[in-house]
Order: structure tokens, then C-alpha cells, then sequence
């Protein structure tokens, strides 16, 4: 195992969410000495793992850092908000909006702390992505600096401190670079990078592909078939995203290729598992009932359909995942259609477009 590298600046974090990736990031961030809170909205979480430093929930094999401390389940309150150096959110993207439109009253507007953001995933309702999530509820200003870290990082290896490299990018390069410095250990590298856009696109993206590559599985496809789905949903991806108006390079970074790679290929990932469980024949309400955690892919899909038929740009796997998902098609036969669709091109990234991107930065200020 590599040594743990202490930190020369302890900073306070306050962690949103103690599921499976906020615990395993706070435990991280407060095994390394940093003053760690964690927030749940379960009573009995907050009691079990302060007295314990074990999660009932989830990783229920590990033994937290003892500088950690769960509050809840009311909301933090604005004084501890207030001591804070970094606000880290590990909660579903469905449940930002509303996380940081209560998080909005207790700020400190002239002492901000650092915004660190790690969900994958497209707001349903909106389409919107978590950068324009924040500028609807915090402001610009506050989006203008909020980092995203992102990338190939099963929660349940980081805690084992399994060797992990994560892209960490922020419209602002020095607040990248200062999430960076924070989370950085030997065992956990961080690349840093300034297309926040491209990297939630891949970030939410990949999950759709990893339910389609668990459906192919699920049916009985073999190794070819998921390495055709990853470099298909490699190409359609990078054609969506570059479509919205990221860098076409964002999609072959750890946040794009690395994580896609990742989920398509392992059992661990919920989103290959719902697919896969899909391709077995088992109800998606069932399925999400039974799952006991997050699968973002399930309703990125949904999010991504609207935006995907906004750009006019061909994504036959997303759709077809949208269509089993929400159109009630059978996945046997979608997949099939799939495989009889007549050959395109095999790389026809779109050059114009980007408009997205465009009224997003403008949302920010950043038109010029
Ligand atoms: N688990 C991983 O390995 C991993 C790795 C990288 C990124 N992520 C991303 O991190 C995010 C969280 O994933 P997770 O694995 O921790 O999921 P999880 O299901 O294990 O936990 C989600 C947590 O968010 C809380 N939550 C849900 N809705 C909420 C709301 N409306 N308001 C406040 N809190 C709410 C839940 O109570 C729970 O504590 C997802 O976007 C996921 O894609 C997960
Ligand atoms: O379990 P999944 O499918 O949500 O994937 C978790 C992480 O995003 C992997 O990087």
C-alpha cells in the first residue's frame, strides 16, 4: 500500500451526501488530517457512524477516518457552513438544485469556500448541466469557480487505496489547481484541465453507454461486442459533446475514455449492472427498487434524448437505451435493430454547432 502523504494546510471540509462516494471521499480527504464533516439526511446514519466511524449503508467493510464527523439530518446550519474551506457535493444530480438552492441563505458571500462538484449526471427536468445548475442557484459567480472532478474511480477501490487518477477541471485554473492540491495522495493523481462542459458531458455520457454495454452482456454478447459499444459510444459521445460545444479531446481524458472504459467493462459500475440486469429480462422499476444506490444513467438518458434531438446529431445507443428505458422496448429487439443498421461513417465529428456551450457561458457572463 503507498504511504499517506499529510497535508501542510489542514482545510475544513464539509462533504454533501454519505452515500457511496461521499464517504469514500471524506474518508480521503480525513485520512490525509483535514477537518472532515460529513452530511446525511438519515438520523440513524448520523448517530451509527459517530459513534462507530462505520457507514450502515454503504462500504460497510470499512473503518472511516476518526477526523471525520456526520451531521444531520437537518441542513448544516449557515455557522458551520460559514467555517468552511471547501464544500464538496457527492449527491445525485437530480438532487443539486435543490441541495444548493438551501445551501444559497447560509453563505458568507465575501469568504467563499471552495465548490467541488463529483456527480455524473443531466438535470431531467431541465437538460441542464451542473455548471448552469449552480449559476441558476448560487449565481455566476459562484459557477465561475466550482470544480468538477471526475474519471475512472469506483468508490469502493479508493477506499482500499487502490491506485486512481481523476481529471479535475474548472473554468478557473487556480480553483482547479487548489482541488487538486487537496486531494492529491501518491495513490490518487489528479490531472487538472479547463472544459468543465466536456467533462460533465463525458462524465454523464459514459454512464449511458455502461447501461448499454450491460445490456449486451445481459443478452449474452460477448468481449466483441462490448469493445465495438465502447468505441462506438467513444465516437457518439465525442460527436454529442463536441455537437454542445466541448473539446473533442476532453472525451479522450480520464474523465471521458478512462471512465467509459471503466463502467462498460465491470460488474461494479450500477449503471453496466441495471443494464445488464435489463438484458436478463428484469423489470427497470424492479431493478431500481433492488439497487440500494444511484444509477445516473437511468435518467441521464432521458435528459440526453431531448438534448441529443435538439442538436440533430446521430446517437443510435443513447437512443436505443432511451427507447428501452422509457419507450418500453424490448431490449433483445432494440439491440437488434441496432446491429442491422446500415454502416456510417466511422468518424464524423460535427465542426459547427456549440450552441449550448454558447448560451451556457453566456448564462455566465462569458459570451465575449
Ligand atoms: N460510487 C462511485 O464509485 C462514484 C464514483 C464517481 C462519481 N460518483 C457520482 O457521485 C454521485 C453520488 O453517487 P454515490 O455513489 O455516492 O450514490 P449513492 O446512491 O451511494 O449515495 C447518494 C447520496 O446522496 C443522497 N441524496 C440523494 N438525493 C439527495 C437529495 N435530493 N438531496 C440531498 N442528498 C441526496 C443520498 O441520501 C445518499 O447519501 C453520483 O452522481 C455518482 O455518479 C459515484
Ligand atoms: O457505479 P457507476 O456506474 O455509477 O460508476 C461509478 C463511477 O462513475 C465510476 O467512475
Amino acid at each position: 500500500m503507498l504511504p499517506r502523504q499529510q497535508c501542510d494546510k489542514k482545510s475544513k471540509v464539509l462533504v454533501f451526501g454519505a452515500g457511496n462516494f461521499g464517504s469514500c471521499l471524506a474518508d480521503h480527504l480525513g485520512d490525509s488530517s483535514h477537518i472532515v464533516y460529513m452530511w446525511s439526511r438519515s438520523e440513524n446514519l448520523v448517530k451509527h457512524f459517530n459513534q462507530y466511524h462505520r457507514n450502515p449503508e454503504v462500504l460497510q467493510d470499512h473503518q472511516f477516518a476518526e477526523s471525520i464527523t456526520a451531521v444531520g439530518p437537518e441542513f448544516p446550519p449557515s455557522e458551520l457552513v460559514q467555517e468552511m474551506d471547501v464544500l464538496l457535493f457527492a449527491i445525485p444530480t437530480e438532487g443539486v438544485r435543490e441541495t444548493l438552492t438551501a445551501l444559497k441563505p447560509t453563505l458568507d458571500e465575501t469568504k467563499l469556500p471552495l465548490f467541488i462538484f463529483v456527480n455524473k449526471g443531466i438535470e431531467i427536468k431541465t437538460r441542464a448541466l451542473t455548471l448552469e445548475i449552480i449559476a441558476d442557484t448560487c449565481g455566476p459567480d459562484i459557477a465561475k469557480v466550482a470544480t468538477f472532478i471526475s474519471g475512472p474511480s469506483f468508490a469502493k477501490e479508493i477506499v482500499k487505496r487502490q491506485p486512481t487518477s481523476v481529471s479535475v477541471v474548472s473554468l478557473s485554473p487556480s480553483h482547479a489547481e487548489q482541488a487538486s492540491q487537496l486531494f492529491h495522495q501518491p495513490w490518487f493523481r489528479c490531472y487538472t484541465g479547463d472544459d468543465p462542459i466536456g467533462v460533465e458531458l463525458a462524465g454523464a455520457l459514459k454512464n449511458v453507454y455502461a447501461i448499454a454495454a450491460g445490456m449486451a452482456a445481459g443478452l449474452g454478447f460477448e468481449n466483441n461486442t462490448r469493445a465495438m459499444l465502447i468505441t462506438r459510444g467513444l465516437a457518439e459521445m465525442t460527436r454529442i459533446g463536441t455537437a454542445y460545444g466541448a473539446s473533442p479531446l476532453t472525451f479522450l481524458t480520464l474523465a471521458g475514455v478512462g471512465d467509459l472504459f471503466l463502467t462498460c467493462s465491470s460488474s461494479t459500475s450500477r449503471n453496466y449492472t441495471v443494464g445488464h440486469r435489463l438484458g436478463q429480462g428484469e423489470k427497470l422499476d424492479h431493478i431500481i427498487k433492488t439497487l440500494g444506490s444511484v444509477a445516473e444513467g437511468v435518467t441521464t438518458a432521458k435528459g440526453l434524448k431531448a438534448i441529443v434531438d435538439e442538436l440533430g446529431v446521430a446517437a443510435p445507443i443513447a437512443s436505443g437505451v432511451y427507447d428501452v428505458l422509457y419507450e418500453g422496448r424490448a431490449v433483445e429487439e432494440r439491440a437488434n435493430e441496432l446491429l442491422s443498421l446500415p454502416p456510417m461513417s466511422e468518424l464524423d465529428l460535427s465542426v459547427e454547432g456549440g450552441k449550448p456551450a454558447k448560451r451556457l457561458m453566456a448564462k455566465l457572463g462569458l459570451d465575449g
